[in-house]
């Protein structure tokens, strides 16, 4: 298969991510007409997907300037560049990391969930689900290189890999610091917190909302090696090469009896998860608290 090629994803598919998630599962695309939105192998607008130089392994990039934040599209492009990956059996494993220079990831996008209606937010949150719950469970070996600030959702995100390389440089911080904004992390963002570093220092770093520093994010377990921040990729990608040692069969089927309990506990109450989303984001109270916090974030610069 060429290296660059460009994938045409339907103008109908983009207004409407979801069909466009749907359309992607059926191997559906559309000849004419659409939009071009790629010239990587399997990559999309803000994911790049690129074969690394080791066989079976991928690097998905983010680029969501200025700051990842995981907005629809970017979920949706996530989730859809994942599944291609593990549909295509030649690879293994992939390394997540950020285009961004200095943050991997500022977690859920706040105009996501500040100021938009019930079916918006609903909508949003069924997208946030599927990116854990794709991430979460996926066959594939998965390493993150944080490469910059890594708070809330992008905290999350790298706690569903297999393994986390971090930027050793004391700028970044990374943790669920949902209290700070006066919103409350769900009960799966609080398993997987869990299930990484114990239920003693989640307590402690939920209630607080900690933003860990490397060093400290290394003693309490949320990442797994520091290094030099122009080695994060090469250290995630020597990371796989190790992983890929192991028989896929019998890795895969242990993932998933380490991992499928905590999976189950949403996708028993995907539908109830999503409405309590609904009713808690679109209180008065907590509107307001987003409010002062996105102002506080503008006026940072001014
Ligand atoms: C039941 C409810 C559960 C919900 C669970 C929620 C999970 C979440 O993920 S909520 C999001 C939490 N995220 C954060 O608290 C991070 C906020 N951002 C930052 O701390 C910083 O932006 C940074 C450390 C990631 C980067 O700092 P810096 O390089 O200094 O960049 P700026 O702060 O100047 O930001 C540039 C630009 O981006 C906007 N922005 C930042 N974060 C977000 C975000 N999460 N969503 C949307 N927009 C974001 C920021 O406002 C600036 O915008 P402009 O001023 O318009 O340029």
């Amino acid at each position: 298969m060429a290296l660059t090629a460009v994938v045409r994803i339907p103008t109908r598919a983009l207004l409407r991510p979801w069909a466009r998630l749907r359309d992607s599962a059926l191997g559906w695309m559309e000849p004419v007409g659409g939009v071009e939105v790629s010239t990587q192998r399997f990559g999309s607008q803000r994911v790049l997907v690129e074969p690394a130089s080791a066989a079976g392994v991928a690097v998905m990039t983010f680029k969501n300037p200025p700051v990842n934040s995981l907005s629809l599209e970017l979920l949706t492009e996530l989730v859809i560049n994942l599944e291609k990956l593990e549909n295509d059996k030649t690879f293994r494993g992939v390394v997540l990391t950020s285009d961004c220079p200095g943050i991997f990831s500022a977690g859920l996008d706040l105009t996501e969930i500040c100021g938009r209606n019930p079916a918006h937010y609903a909508e949003y949150w069924k997208a946030v689900q599927e990116m854990w719950l794709r991430l979460y469970l996926s066959n594939l070996m998965l390493v993150a290189a944080i490469n910059g600030a890594c708070p809330a959702g992008g905290c999350l995100m790298s706690l569903t890999c297999d393994y986390r390389v971090m930027a050793d440089n004391p700028k970044y911080a990374i943790g669920l610091n949902e209290t700070l904004l006066g919103i409350v992390a769900p009960f799966w963002f609080k398993d997987t917190l869990v299930n990484t570093i114990g239920h003693r220092a989640s307590e402690r770093a939920l209630q607080l909302g900690l933003l860990f520093p490397p060093t400290e994010a290394l003693q309490v377990g949320m990442v797994d090696r520091l290094v030099p921040e122009d080695q994060v990729q090469s250290t995630a990608l020597s990371v796989l090469a190790q992983w890929m040692a192991i028989p896929d069969h019998a890795r895969q089927l242990t993932k998933n009896m380490m991992r499928k309990p905590t999976a189950d506990g949403l996708l028993k109450k995907r539908d109830e998860d999503i409405q309590n989303f609904v009713s808690f984001i679109s209180r008065d109270s907590i509107q307001k608290s987003l409010q002062m916090y996105l102002a506080k974030l503008r006026q940072k610069k001014g």
